[in-house]
């Protein structure tokens, strides 16, 4: 690590260790000059540019940027959902053409069959690639009582809350055992208690098995949270700004978010991502509160 870099002090023995046995694993995902642009009334508008980026076995990784920065397009390139015009993805030595089992996708809003119960929902990706159902059931209730919805698994989707959703979303994806877990704001719509209820539920799963997670995310919290290294993009076009390996030791608890190694890293990824705020200053928020009329309502918690 950079001498010079402001997280510097806090890349302790530890981390740098993790940080070094990570490196030395093979690469899981490599994603090579990628070039990505859509059309917009009749002109190309580069979305992507010269992407450059690798994540070795079992690394979880977050993308963050401003919106609009291409996160989701990069997370459906990897899945093989769009095609890009220069550059390569490869996973484990082949290059995506498409999508494939080797990649498992979570989004935000529930991906369930609701036609299907909790059981079916998980068994379905398994009997599509021609297990036989009992090894299916079996396998399905595996997962299912990994993520402690045992008692929910004939119960239809409609019955369950968001955050069990997600549960069933994520198992669904990794039942088929994929290599790489592409996860697209996942958490986004659920409230802050289950949000980090999930964030837990996921670090757990992922300690437990051999995947590498690519996870997009707006919220810079659970970027750290979760993260190994934390890829910061910017925008127009969309392109690497830094790969941050995320100085806290694992595992992570819920008072890991009031650490000053926590804090420290939220300050700094702020300025990368909203690099703007800098410039607001206090005159200008002032001006703004004293636009308020005096006889309108504002709520009582001031
Ligand atoms: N299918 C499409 N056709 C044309 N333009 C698109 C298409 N998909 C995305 N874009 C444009 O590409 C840019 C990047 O979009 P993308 O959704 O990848 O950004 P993002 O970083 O995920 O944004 P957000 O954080 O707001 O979800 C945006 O300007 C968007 O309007």
């Amino acid at each position: 690590m950079n001498t010079e870099h402001p997280l510097y002090k806090w890349f302790t023995p530890e981390i740098a260790d993790r940080s070094a046995r990570i490196l030395k694993r093979p690469a899981a995902l490599k994603i090579e000059g990628l070039h990505k642009s859509f059309d917009h009334k009749g002109t190309p508008v580069k979305v992507l540019n010269e992407i450059d980026f690798t994540a070795y076995k079992r690394e979880f990784i977050c993308v963050v940027g401003p919106s609009g920065c291409g996160k989701s397009t990069l997370a459906r390139l990897i899945a093989g959902l769009e095609t890009h015009e220069q550059g390569a993805i490869v996973i484990d030595d082949n290059t995506v053409t498409g999508p494939g089992p080797d990649r498992g996708m979570v989004f935000q809003s529930y991906s369930l069959f609701p036609w299907l119960t909790i059981k079916q929902n998980v068994m379905f990706g398994l009997t599509q690639a021609g297990m036989a159902y009992n090894t299916a059931e079996a396998e399905a209730f595996q997962w299912i009582d990994l993520v402690g919805l045992t008692k929910f698994a004939d119960a239809y989707p409609h019955q369950l809350s968001g955050g069990m959703k997600q549960r069933v979303a994520i198992i669904r994806a990794l039942a088929n055992q994929p290599k790489i877990l592409l996860m697209d704001e996942p958490f986004a719509a659920l409230d802050p208690q289950n949000r980090l209820k999930m964030q837990q539920y996921l670090l757990e799963i992922w300690q437990n098995i051999d995947i590498t997670i690519f996870f997009i995310t707006h919220d810079l919290d659970e970027a750290i949270y979760l993260a190994d290294r934390i890829l910061v993009l910017e925008a127009n076009p969309g392109q690497v700004v830094e790969a941050l390996e995320v100085p806290l030791p694992r595992p992570r608890k819920a008072d890991t978010l009031l650490s000053p190694e926590f804090l420290a890293t939220k300050a700094y990824l702020e300025k990368l991502v909203h690099p703007e705020h800098e410039e607001i200053d206090m005159d200008d928020k002032l001006s703004m509160v004293r636009m308020v009329p005096v006889n309108s309502e504002v709520p009582d918690i001031f």
